[in-house]
């Protein structure tokens, strides 16, 4: 059983649209600089799709599994049951999250985004595992992101009582990472920050610092 509030202190995502070389050695130095959670995101422009896509998943899970990194699929449910990956991350344009818990079961990771406190009492009751929040800041990443809106959501759901496990995603660098555990999230989540750096093992590194002790809501309360 792992502590999930722990692992999701660096939370790197990444699929081929996001690097400039090969994934895999993007992934291995990720790891070396010690990234803690890892999704397997893999859409945009000339994203693989069917065998193509499964096998390199497949490469992904096994470098995460030999490092004990939980190992996420991004919106392809379908995906993650062949794997039998540690869990899926949804959006609110995804699949509905109570489908989505009913068909991985009790013992996956299920990650959602939520954007409001109405969106988050749903996930919650859908069976949500952790929260994804964002884009905290600007980010030329997701074409289709909502506006960014800075730490308020993460803010206004722990004044709440909230306590579900959140990472906050959208422009998170070294430099802007504590402004987010800060404002009561557990960790950050990065695609560009680390899959573009040009040191992918260095960039995880400091992002690691940079959240440190901090990324634990439990002990900030
Ligand atoms: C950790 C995390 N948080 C948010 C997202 C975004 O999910 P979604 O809104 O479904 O958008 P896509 O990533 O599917 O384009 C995420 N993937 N991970
Ligand atoms: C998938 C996603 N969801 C909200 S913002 C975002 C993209 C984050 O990418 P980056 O870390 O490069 O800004
Ligand atoms: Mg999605």
């Amino acid at each position: 059983m792992i502590n999930l509030r722990e692992a999701l202190k660096v939370y790197f995502i990444m699929g081929t649209a996001n690097c400039m070389k090969d994934p895999i050695e993007v992934l291995k130095e990720a790891i070396a600089g010690g990234i803690t959670f890892f999704q397997f995101r893999e859409k945009g422009k000339e994203a693989l799709i069917g065998e193509e896509k499964y096998a390199l998943a497949k490469k992904l899970q096994s470098q995460c599994k030999e490092h004990r990194i939980p190992f996420i699929v991004n919106d392809d449910i379908e995906l993650a049951i062949r794997l039998n990956a540690d869990g899926v991350h949804i959006g609110q344009e995804d699949e509905p999250a109570e489908t989505v818990r009913r068909q991985i079961g009790d013992s996956k990771i299920l990650g959602v985004s939520v954007h409001t406190p109405e969106e988050a009492e749903g996930a919650l009751s859908a069976g949500a595992d952790y929260f994804g929040i964002g884009p905290v800041f600007p980010t030329k990443t997701k074409a289709d992101a909502k506006p960014s809106r800075g730490t308020a959501l993460i803010e206004e759901l722990r004044s709440q009582g909230i306590a579900v496990p959140i990472v906050g995603i959208g422009g998170i660098t070294s430099e802007n990472a504590a402004t987010v555990v800060e404002a009561g999230a557990d960790g950050v989540s990065v695609i560009t920050a680390i899959s573009l750096a040009d040191s992918p093992l260095l960039a995880a590194k400091a992002l690691r610092k940079s959240v440190g002790e901090r990324g634990n809501h439990e002990k900030n309360v």
